[in-house]
């Protein structure tokens, strides 16, 4: 049976199952994922400011559709075998087809994202979305929008986090930076994007 943990959280429907994919799994496809991907890294404005975003990304897709997120428009390439594959896997535990996917790379612990919801109008009403995580292990901070309510949670190398219903509505997330000495990991993000 497969692990699953249910976090209590008002206004928002989160699944984590810790060990999704075996180690020897993740650490197969997070090799393949690394060395595979034409990773980029974009320039965002903060404040008026441009700076490169701390981490490196990739967006895939199963149609040409660009997707426009922090004022950053992206273009998708087609999907690999090997995320058709961990699309798959990911489909029998969701409610929904995915049709893209946002790769994260965050190269040590200094690469980072800021606090945001997935809520681009693309996404629909109560989005569900489905995050892979490969590597090491990060802390991922949701804070509600209105309420005074936290939560953290450790993505674990081969662990997926499902956030659906009114998550994206009333809660933001983050990946904050951390000064441990650590590898990489790489998320993967599948969306269904209209
Ligand atoms: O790296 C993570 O776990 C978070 C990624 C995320 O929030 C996003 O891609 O929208
Ligand atoms: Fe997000």
């Amino acid at each position: 049976m497969m692990n699953i943990e249910t976090p209590n959280l008002p206004d928002a429907e989160i699944l984590y199952f810790p060990d999704f994919f075996s180690e020897t799994e993740a650490d197969l496809y997070s090799e393949r994922i690394l060395k595979d991907t034409a990773w980029r890294q974009d320039k965002i404005k903060i404040f008026g400011k441009e700076m490169l975003q701390p981490r490196l990304t990739a967006l895939f897709a199963e149609n040409t559709k660009s997707y426009t997120y922090s004022g950053l428009t992206m273009h998708p390439e087609a999907f690999p075998e090997v995320l058709l594959e961990i699309k798959q896997a990911v489909e029998k535990v969701s409610e929904v087809r995915f049709t893209a996917c946002l790769l994260n790379l965050y190269r040590n612990g200094r690469d980072s994202m800021g606090w945001h919801a997935d809520d681009e109008k693309e996404l629909g009403r109560n989005p569900e979305i489905a995050s892979v995580s490969f590597g090491a292990e990060r802390i991922f901070h949701l804070k509600h929008k209105k309420k005074n309510a936290r939560f953290k949670l450790k993505l674990e190398n081969g662990s997926l986090l499902i956030m659906k219903g009114s998550t994206q509505h009333f809660w933001k997330h983050q990946l904050p930076k951390t000064k441990m000495e650590i590898g990489h990991r790489i998320n993967l993000t599948f969306r269904k994007i209209d």
